[in-house]
């Protein structure tokens, strides 16, 4: 059933509650749970940290979540589901989130080429070399 989450999973939003400690401890947790899972390393991974409005009774720093996200390189966005005012609008994560896939699949793209042409100029060096044989 979980293998079921992982399988063709194209990014990752990892989300933690700003008024809940326990939330944000848990998420290397889940980090290396999606990597025991083999979710590759180009799939884009953001940590999201909502309920930012809940000022007076926010758990998290936002120092600490930067700390945290910076540990895994993963870019890290705070917000509020609830209020549209607040911070990062969930659109504009949900915008990044695509455009960082979409300047991925150029990156692939090109990867691939890259090892065709290699696997080619190898392929072509081995016929010249049998041929002189
Ligand atoms: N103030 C505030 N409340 C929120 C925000 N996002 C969700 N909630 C509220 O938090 C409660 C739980 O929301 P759910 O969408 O059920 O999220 P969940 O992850 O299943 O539950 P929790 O772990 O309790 O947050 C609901 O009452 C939501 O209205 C937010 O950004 N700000």
């Amino acid at each position: 059933m979980v293998e079921h989450y992982y399988r063709s999973v194209h990014a990752i939003i990892f989300v933690y509650d700003v008024t809940n400690l326990p939330s944000f401890e848990s998420i290397p947790e889940w980090i290396e749970e999606c990597s025991k899972h083999s979710v590759g390393p180009l799939v884009p991974r953001i940590i999201v940290g909502n309920k930012c409005d809940l000022r007076e009774h926010r758990q998290v720093a936002a120092s600490a979540a930067h700390c945290l996200a910076d540990s895994y390189n993963f870019p890290l966005f705070e917000t509020s589901a609830k209020d549209p005012a607040e911070k990062e609008h969930v659109d504009a994560i949900f915008l990044t989130l695509a455009y960082r896939l979409k300047s991925h699949k150029p990156l692939r793209l090109k990867q691939l080429s890259e090892s065709c042409v290699r696997q080619l100029r190898d392929q072509r060096e081995q016929e010249t070399m049998s041929c002189q044989c």
